[in-house]
């Protein structure tokens, strides 16, 4: 076959098929579907992923492939077939499907080089290309005109390896390492013959008899306080042997975690597990959601089923949602399975992504713990893949290709044959939906592992407070419980719930508010530097002194940002210690885990933070949690309002007395009647379940109904109105089924952002299996302009950021 069939990286939708080459004669044998190219394209070279192989082509002029960039394929057959669903499902371009699996570092030209690993002989070509040196730049193999399939069975016997050279590369990556490469009785022989004037190759010698396992060639040194040239004359005489072995960047010190075991389950746990297993040993695929109060024990059921994949010779993924990957929760699965663990979230460096990647590539680990992304995991024996609190809106990618991670997951897991497991204290409806249907396979775990009750939840009605003459934003209550707690040692994390509440600056002679400049958007004021930014584009200005508008010097800050809390929290109650955890203080790397370590060594007496500090934070002293203004979501225009508010205040109050410590809640709010706060606070999932679907049947939203969201931007307002219109008007002309309504246009909730105008329309339909076609034929008439004019169209088939 001398033909490849190659996506190329040109993200334009006239591209958007595979183009044919033909394979010189010295990639042939060479080449396999999967691996990264560089072709001719027009006048430029660029990069593409080879799909297939062929014999004949429709073509006949074709152009050559000029380079492959791989000696061993980037994406399995699996990963291959996946992407082209991804990118249907999605309505995005291939190439972007593809670029969306792979590490950063692939996605680049990087510069590559070949390091020798072992001195076992090479073929004559490889040995000349070498000459004696250990690294070699990638550019001279090509060069050389060796055959590729030579080094590529090197890299197969593990005596060459390739690496891309990352910025952030630490110079050295590999360890070498002493052996001794005779049987003892051999060395025991040779030290004998050795003259005593050798007298550093006897000590090397007899140590390597004591103790014949291999030692870091660096210690051996400095032990024996002698030099390269002692241990390479033992090595010449064949009695000692170098080996190397790859240091990877790994962020986390393996040995420093303490290794658990399995724990006896619960008969809750039990029966949630079994199921599972049973998928497991069967190799059959079920999506099971498992419903569990915080504290119940998910994430042992996860990790023992992992441990039967384990042990069948298979693999597994793990997803938790980006901001509960903290040291605590990958504590506990590397507790577990210990280096079989890689781990990939975006606080890691590209080289540390990258090696985590290769890692699971090369087949080094058996689990992989990660966000969103770390669903394309390159596995090719998946036994399990779990996503942990599956509600979480982070599972979907707001941006090309606009997946979720729950639909590819489950693609995967048809595919492989093996069980899904989603598991939340508060799944999403859609989900819990599908398992009322008997689509997912249901588990509840009512009761916490340690049979402790719920925290008590208080909900203080903040207008009364205010009738009462109140105006700060702590109720009398949560002031007193606040200072009981601090006075009995205890500790105490505070919520401020600050989606739809933003620190801007108003007027107050004349109501002017700054708005960006570019964007539709009030900025928000930042104490720090005294500074106005808007948080769509990074426009910044400092805070003005007197009012643009009317030139009032009655200038003030609204809103109600952490900084302000903190500032009122301590006015409050002066003994306070408190740690406030929001973007601005969590920006650094790292920054993170050392406040949650001086949180969990009691250096601050309270917890002050966004939504960040509700997930999976495990701290035995914590007695009380406040809820500062739980209703601040709930008058969004997204009509998951109710559902998100819910989750929330479910998550945080699990955060309360998991441990001996009995624990409190207290919510304040506005609206204390609504329902999605008072059946939190009952712990009533099922009650909020069905109130909520009553809501969405009615107004109709999923998962009574799917929607699909068309976006349209462009500098000039008429042009966006226009496209949207006839976007529109196509869409109705498509439309085969009755029931389905197309929305529209509207401007969206941010009518400008960086000085485009954005209009949307959104479909909402029970069933319409063209419309993927439809929308896709519709947008292609708008190729020209795209192009050109620099009109955007994106189309969102599973919108969730309405807002
Ligand atoms: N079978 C068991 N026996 C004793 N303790 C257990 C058992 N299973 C889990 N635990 C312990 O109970 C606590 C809560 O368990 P885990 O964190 O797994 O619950 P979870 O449902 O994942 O909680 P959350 O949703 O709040 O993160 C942990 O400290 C865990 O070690
Ligand atoms: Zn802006
Ligand atoms: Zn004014």
């Amino acid at each position: 076959m001398t033909i490849a069939n190659v996506i190329v990286d040109v993200p334009a939708s006239s591209i958007n098929q595979t183009f044919d080459y033909r394979i010189p004669e010295r990639f042939q044998d060479v080449l396999e579907p999967g691996m990264r190219v560089i072709v001719p394209f027009g006048p430029r070279r660029v990069m593409g992923y080879v799909m297939g192989k062929a014999s004949t082509s429709d073509y006949d002029k074709l152009k050559e492939i000029a380079d492959v960039l791989d000696l061993v394929p980037v994406l399995t057959d699996e990963l291959i077939d996946l992407g082209k669903w991804l990118a249907e499902k999605t309505l995005s371009l291939y190439i972007i499907a593809f670029q969306a699996m792979l590490p950063q570092v692939l996605k680049a030209n990087y510069k590559k080089e070949l390091e020798r690993l072992s001195e076992a002989p090479l073929p004559d070509q490889l040995e000349t290309l070498f000459a004696g040196r250990d690294f070699v730049p990638y550019e001279e193999l090509e060069s050389a005109g060796i055959h590729y399939h030579q080094v590529q069975k090197a890299i197969q016997d593990g005596d060459v390896s390739v690496h891309y050279l990352v910025k952030s590369k630490v110079t050295k990556r590999h360890v070498t390492y002493i052996k001794p490469s005779r049987d003892i009785h051999l060395l025991e022989e040779a030290y004998q013959d050795l003259s005593n004037r050798a007298k550093k190759q006897k000590e090397l010698l007899a140590h390597f008899i004591e103790q014949p396992e291999e030692i870091a060639l660096n210690t051996l040194l400095k032990h024996f306080g002698t030099t390269r040239s002692t241990v390479n004359a033992l090595v010449e005489k064949q009695l000692l042997e170098i080996v190397k072995k790859e240091q990877y960047r790994n962020p986390y010190n393996d040995a420093a975690f303490e290794q658990t075991t399995a724990l006896e389950l619960t008969e809750q746990q039990e029966q949630s597990i079994e199921p599972i297993r049973q998928d497991i040993r069967m190799d059959h695929h079920d999506v099971f959601l498992i419903h569990g109060v915080t504290g119940s024990g998910k994430t042992e059921i996860y990790l023992q089923a992992i441990q039967d994949v384990i042990a069948k010779g298979q693999e597994a993924i793990v997803l938790v949602p980006e901001i509960s990957l903290t040291p605590q929760m990958v504590r506990r699965f590397k507790g577990r399975f210990g280096s079989s663990v890689a781990v990939m979230h975006s606080a890691l460096s590209n080289g540390e992504k990258y090696d985590e990647w290769r890692r699971i590539h090369q087949k080094e680990v058996q689990v992989v713990v990660g966000a969103r992304s770390a669903v394309f995991a390159p596995f090719e024996n998946l036994g399990i893949i779990i996503i942990d609190e599956e509600h979480e809106n982070s599972y979907k990618q707001e941006d090309q290709p606009r997946y979720h991670a729950r639909d590819v997951a489950i693609q995967r897991g048809k595919t492989h044959h093996c069980p899904v497991v989603l598991g939340s204290a508060t799944p999403a409806l859609e989900s819990y939906a599908r398992a009322q249907k008997g689509v997912y396979q249901l588990a509840s775990l009512t009761k916490r592992t340690n049979d402790k009750a719920m925290p008590h939840v208080d909900i203080v009605d903040m207008r009364s407070e205010l009738h009462a003459g109140n105006r700060s934003m702590f109720s009398r209550d949560l002031k007193n419980k606040l200072e009981q707690c601090i006075n009995r040692g205890e500790q105490a994390v505070l919520l401020l719930n600050r989606r739809g509440y933003s620190t801007f600056v108003m007027c107050r002679e004349c109501g002017h508010v700054n708005e960006c400049p570019h964007c539709d958007i009030a900025l928000t004021f930042h104490k720090n530097s005294n500074q106005l930014k808007c948080h769509y584009c990074s426009y910044e200005e400092l805070v003005p002194t007197r009012c643009p508008s009317c030139n009032s010097d009655l200038i003030r800050f609204f809103g109600t940002g952490t900084q302000r809390i903190e500032e009122a929290l301590t006015q409050l109650i002066p003994q306070a210690r408190v740690l406030r955890m929001d973007v601005d203080t969590t920006r650094r790397k790292g920054a993170h885990e050392k406040l949650l370590n001086q949180f969990a060594n009691k250096e601050a007496d309270i917890l002050l933070g966004t939504q960040m500090i509700a997930k999976g934070l495990d701290f035995e002293n914590v007695t009380l949690v406040g809820v500062l203004t739980a209703d601040s979501m709930l008058h969004l225009p997204d009509f998951r309002s109710a559902e998100k508010t819910f989750q929330l205040l479910t998550q945080v109050s699990g955060r309360a007395g998991r441990h001996d410590l009995p624990g409190e809640v207290i919510v304040q709010t506005y609206t204390p009647e609504h329902y999605s706060i008072e059946l939190a606070s009952q712990y009533d999932y099922l009650q909020f379940y069905q109130n909520e679907m009553q809501m969405r049947k009615k107004f109709q939203y999923p998962p009574y109904v799917f929607l699909a969201l068309i976006t349209v931007s462009h500098q000039n307002h008429a042009t966006v109105v226009q496209t949207t219109q006839k976007i529109v008007k196509g869409l109705w002309s498509h439309v085969q089924e009755e029931g389905t309504v197309i929305l529209g246009p509207t401007p969206s909730p941010i009518t400008r952002v960086k000085d485009r105008y954005r209009y949307q329309c959104m479909v909402k339909y029970k069933q319409e299996p063209n419309l993927r076609a439809s929308i896709h034929q519709i947008i292609r008439q708008f190729d020209d302009q795209v192009r050109k004019d620099d009109l955007q169209i994106t189309v969102d088939m599973q919108p969730y950021q309405l807002i």
